[in-house]
């Protein structure tokens, strides 16, 4: 199957699992790939794979060795080394993608346009996010991405509060060299249990225009249900002064091909903590949906996505919600074994 998904909607009942993307992932594939990104975020991506692949003599595996070790993520935590890089991408033929929008917000519970404003949890969206951490306890997580935004860098917070692996997520200040060098740690043990989190505003919720602050259902009474519809949903109509879903995908696609694949492609399993529209545009591209399969793609507040990345492509298992963990997403070997440590560390 190529273009198709098993479900375009990811609503928390979407356990059914999956496919297999016949695109091997990394932008080169994007040539002949049938995603429907806008040609911008598809002359981006192309110019900047030319830049960190091609370029180099045609060497993929040391091109993307030096594209991770230069990420955002080379921090005081975690820097691997490119010894390091090598092992692990000999080693790991497999990594973890949980993809997760925020809990409620109070905006959400106001049911008004938020966007780009910056606008904390709910008690719900507290809980929503404690839930969360439960249902992906048990998948190994060794980076985080977060928006800059609080509701998604809370959610990524209070989920890890309930991960079995008990490292401490930790914020990289990144905006200047005071902030690098104040943030750094000086114990290598600490550093092992410390997880690093990034975060990014390319992976912030779209910039709802106008329409941010208004409420949704007094802004369909005055322009109605279709012309809402269309700017929350379409791909490529923007609301009033702000940004398409296509406009929003080619910062976050862009960001996640340049920072977040190149981590998986060498084994380290991620979170992305985020937003609706952020995160559809993500999905939009893993999943290969066409403009009119992500028009139906919605996403739940609090409701963790898992994919797994393998010989570079991305298999979506559903969403870790259900009666039975294992009865909602078969554990690959890899997971069913860390689960297993898991399991003898506690007793
Ligand atoms: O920004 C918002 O208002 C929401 O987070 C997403 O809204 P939407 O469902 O209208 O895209």
């Amino acid at each position: 199957m190529d273009a198709a998904v098993c479900n375009p909607s990811l609503g928390p009942s979407s356990s059914s699992s999956c496919y297999v993307s016949s695109r091997p992932s990394f932008c080169p594939d994007l040539r002949r790939s049938s995603v429907r990104l806008s040609s911008e975020v598809f002359k981006v991506k192309i110019g900047r794979l030319e830049r960190s692949l091609c370029r180099s003599s045609g060497n993929k595996l040391s091109a993307v060795i030096a594209s991770a070790s230069q990420t955002s993520v080379s921090d005081p935590i975690s820097t691997p080394s490119r010894n390091d890089l090598s092992d692990s991408l000999k080693k790991s033929n497999e990594a973890s993608l949980i993809l997760i929008r925020h809990g409620e917000s109070l905006w959400n519970e106001k049911n008004l346009f938020t966007g780009s404003v910056d606008v904390p949890l709910t008690k719900k969206g507290v809980e929503e996010a404690i839930q969360a951490g439960k249902r992906i306890s048990n998948i190994p997580v060794d980076m985080i991405y977060t928006s800059s935004l609080i509701r998604a860098q809370m959610t990524a917070m209070l989920a890890m509060t309930e991960h079995r692996q008990q490292k401490v997520p930790i914020i990289l200040h990144d905006e200047n060299e005071r902030a690098r060098t104040w943030g750094r740690i000086f114990s290598e043990e600490t550093k092992k249990q410390s997880i690093p989190v990034v975060t990014a505003w390319q992976l912030n919720e779209r910039m709802y225009g106008e329409l941010q602050g208004l409420n949704k259902q007094e802004t369909v009474e005055r322009y109605g249900k279709e012309q809402v519809h269309e700017w929350r949903r379409s791909y490529d109509i923007p609301p009033p002064n702000g940004e398409s879903l296509a406009m929003c995908a080619q910062r976050a696609v862009t960001y996640f091909c340049d920072e977040i694949e190149p981590q998986l492609f060498i084994g380290k399993n991620v979170m992305i903590a985020a937003h609706g529209n952020s995160l559809r545009s993500i999905i939009m591209y893993l999943d290969k949906l066409t403009t009119q399969e992500v028009i139906s793609l919605e996403l739940s507040t609090g409701v963790p996505l898992l994919y797994i990345f393998k010989e570079g492509r991305f298999v979506r298992r559903g969403s870790p919600v259900g009666p039975t963990e294992a009865g909602v997403y078969a554990y690959t070997g890899k997971l069913a074994q860390y689960r297993q440590k898991l399991d003898e560390m506690s007793h």
